[in-house]
């Protein structure tokens, strides 16, 4: 039988028999001599015979695949890209056209056919084909194009290709590990889908992206449509933090779905039942997770838009045994972190007087209070209970404070006083003790308002108005995602605040201008997560680490915050831009790396140019020589 077996980065990867690869894996192949000869293409990567557009310095795949079943495997296809000699020994030759092209005029090619279409869904269906086809050139084209790339596979358009996704599927993405036949089959069905049967082993796997698909981004409930965010991150884990995509497995955990519109819809794809809750949701997370991690005991485990009531409760459970990482509560709380610690640069302020709004005490807006807070107390001297005194937490029934019912876990510990706010006055006709976002501001004239509450345009110009009558420059991030759930645009929160904001959102926006400096163009840093958890998973993985700790997150942070361009000029953004994703992965990874070293959590050890070191570990999309399996001896 065929199989996929995967190995460690940089050794082959083959397609073969299990004895093959066990041979393989003893270190006892040799490879026959191949010719290098070869004509070189011209200098726009054109040619006949072309051959050598393989990387350098990366070994070569060896395959039994032939002819026709070789174009077919993503992981290998070269398309017009296999070399005259691949042609030959592959039988390729009557499967492709005549016509040799290298990989920039494929990616050229396929640019092309990506802009031609108008609607970014469709732009999404065929970048997901692309990966379907030949996984070389769909990141080739990712990284060459990466500006304009990012907002299709990523937010905005990936939460419109999750919306649609029973009704544009094509092929499955991922593994679907459907509640109904983990109850059939319990842990062994778990360990035999994450396994393929056997096949895939111990050490093949680094990245285990995982969601239960129940709090999509801002959008909520899509059930098994939330393949494609643990896709997107998994992508980016590639893109930007040069996680080999074959050692990445992508996850959904079909629990069900509440979403009555995929109920009712007759091409849903997932498991049409309500969700489960309690002990049977549990018991199913606490088997993955298990399995998973006595399966790939060296893989660290990505959670991704689980809903509000399970997220902090399954990152407090499995953080003490298991290497899991939260990526909407430590990634979105670390990323946020190192976006204020460079405003408040800009501000001429200081982390510890900060006086934070945060709308949406959810997932992500508890991860950030905490990782805020946790910060003022490790860097700035506060006592836990006067950084907690720093935050305003409004949530669906606005102000938590401590006369409120019914307060989530997480929440009671940031709730105000009773005595803080009953002389303060409702401005509108909500019931008594509820108190707005514009009621807090007015009252406690905060110097950064941070939203991740999915409400859009809730920074209303009253709210941002009040909050720059009383603050030189205020900090403004409206996190939620998509774009269409953003709390305010940048453009209208600089008007409102007469130029003076100091500005990051979740998703991506133009540059913004102000009337009162002509010509001045501020860059609106994209706050996204997908900025700092490539480099947290790329260290991780590198140094073999047991476990990605609080500290190594806080190292990542202080790594990040030093690279942001506006502590130059604070017009250039925040943040670094996340075309820069890559660049920003080594110097962060590097500083993880470090801090697990110095914690005695690395296993792993690397040469002083530990960036160097980093740089040539990331997986890059380049084609790699291919061998016929026979050409090998034993
Ligand atoms: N920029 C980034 O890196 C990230 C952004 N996010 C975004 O943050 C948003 C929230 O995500 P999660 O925290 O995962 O969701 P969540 O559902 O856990 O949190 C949303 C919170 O907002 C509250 N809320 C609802 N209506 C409200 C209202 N009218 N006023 C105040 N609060 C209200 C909810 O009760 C809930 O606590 C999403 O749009 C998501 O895309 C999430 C993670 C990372
Ligand atoms: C960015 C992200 O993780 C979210 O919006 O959920
Ligand atoms: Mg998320």
């Amino acid at each position: 039988m065929m199989m996929l077996h995967r190995q460690r980065a940089g050794l082959p990867l083959l397609w073969t028999s299990l004895a093959r690869c066990q041979q393989a894996r003893r270190g006892s192949l040799v490879v026959a001599s191949f010719s290098t000869s070869r004509r070189a293409l011209d200098q726009n990567g054109h040619g006949h015979p072309s051959n050598d557009v393989s990387a350098p310095r990366l070994p070569p795949l060896y395959t039994p695949l032939r002819g026709k079943h070789l174009t077919e495997e993503p992981i290998l296809n070269k398309g017009s890209a296999f070399t005259t000699e691949e042609r030959e020994l592959f039988h390729l030759k009557h499967y492709l056209p005549y016509e040799h092209h290298a990989l920039n005029v494929q990616v050229q090619r396929a640019a092309a056919q990506l802009f031609g279409r108008n609607e970014p869904v469709l732009q999404y269906a065929f970048l997901r084909s692309l990966r379907d086809q030949n996984q070389v050139l769909f990141y080739a084209l990712l990284q060459a194009k990466l500006k304009e790339t990012l907002s299709i596979i990523y937010t905005p358009t990936v939460a419109e290709a999750i919306k649609q996704y029973s009704h544009m599927f094509r092929r499955p993405d991922g593994l679907f590990l459907s509640y109904p036949h983990f109850k059939e089959g319990g842990a062994a069905y778990l360990k035999d889908a994450l396994t393929d049967y056997g096949k895939v082993t111990s050490d093949s796997i680094d990245l285990v992206v995982v969601t239960d698909g129940e709090g999509i981004l801002g959008i909520g409930d899509w059930g098994a449509g939330g393949i494609q965010i643990a896709v997107g991150k998994q992508t980016l884990y590639t893109l930007g933090g040069g996680i080999d995509p074959n050692r990445c497995l992508n996850i959904v955990l079909d629990a069900g779905t509440n979403n009555e519109q995929l109920l009712n819809d007759e091409l849903y794809l997932g498991w049409r039942n309500k969700r489960i809750t309690g002990k049977e949701y549990d018991d199913f997370v606490d088997s993955f997770v298990s399995t998973a991690a006595s399966c790939f005991p060296d893989a660290l485990i990505h959670f991704e838009d689980f809903g509000n009531a399970n997220a902090h409760r399954l990152l407090r459970k499995f953080q003490p045994k298991y290497s899991v990482f939260n990526d909407d509560i430590q990634g979105t709380g670390a990323v946020a972190l190192a976006a204020l610690m460079s405003a408040t640069k800009v501000a001429g302020t200081e982390l510890k007087d900060q006086k934070i709004v945060l709308q949406g005490a959810g997932t992500a807006g508890l991860g950030i209070t905490n990782q805020i807070r946790d910060a003022m107390i490790q860097t700035q001297g506060l006592s836990r209970q006067e950084a907690n005194s720093r935050f305003y937490l409004i949530d669906r029934n606005g102000l938590i404070h401590q006369g409120q019912q019914g307060l989530r876990t997480g929440q009671e510990e940031f709730a105000r006083p009773t005595s803080e706010v009953e002389s303060w006055a409702p401005s509108t006709s909500k019931s008594q003790g509820e108190f707005t976002l514009f009621d807090t501001v007015k009252a406690i004239q905060p110097t950064v308002l941070i939203g991740t509450s999915t409400i859009p345009h809730s920074f209303t110009e009253e709210v941002v108005r009040e909050m720059s009558a009383h603050v030189d420059r205020p900090i403004i991030l409206p996190l939620s995602n998509p774009t269409s759930l953003c709390e305010v645009d940048p453009a209208d929160a600089m008007k409102w605040s007469d130029g003076h904001a100091l500005l990051a959102t979740g998703s991506p926006f133009p540059p913004v201008s102000h009337a009162s400096k002509p010509g001045r163009s501020v860059v609106v840093a994209e706050l996204n997560n997908a900025l700092i958890f490539p480099a947290l998973g790329l260290g991780t993985v590198l140094s073999k680490s047991a476990k990605l700790s609080d500290s190594m997150i806080v190292a990542a942070v202080e790594a990040l915050a030093a690279l942001s361009p506006a502590l130059e000029n604070e017009d250039k953004g925040l943040l670094p831009d996340l075309e820069h994703v890559r660049d920003v992965t080594v110097q962060v990874a590097a500083a993880v790396m470090r801090q697990a070293k110095e914690e005695g959590q690395a296993k792993a050890t690397w040469p002083d140019d530990l960036e160097g070191y980093i740089s040539d570990r990331m997986w890059k999309p380049v084609y790699r020589a291919l061998r016929p399996f026979e050409t090998v001896v034993g």
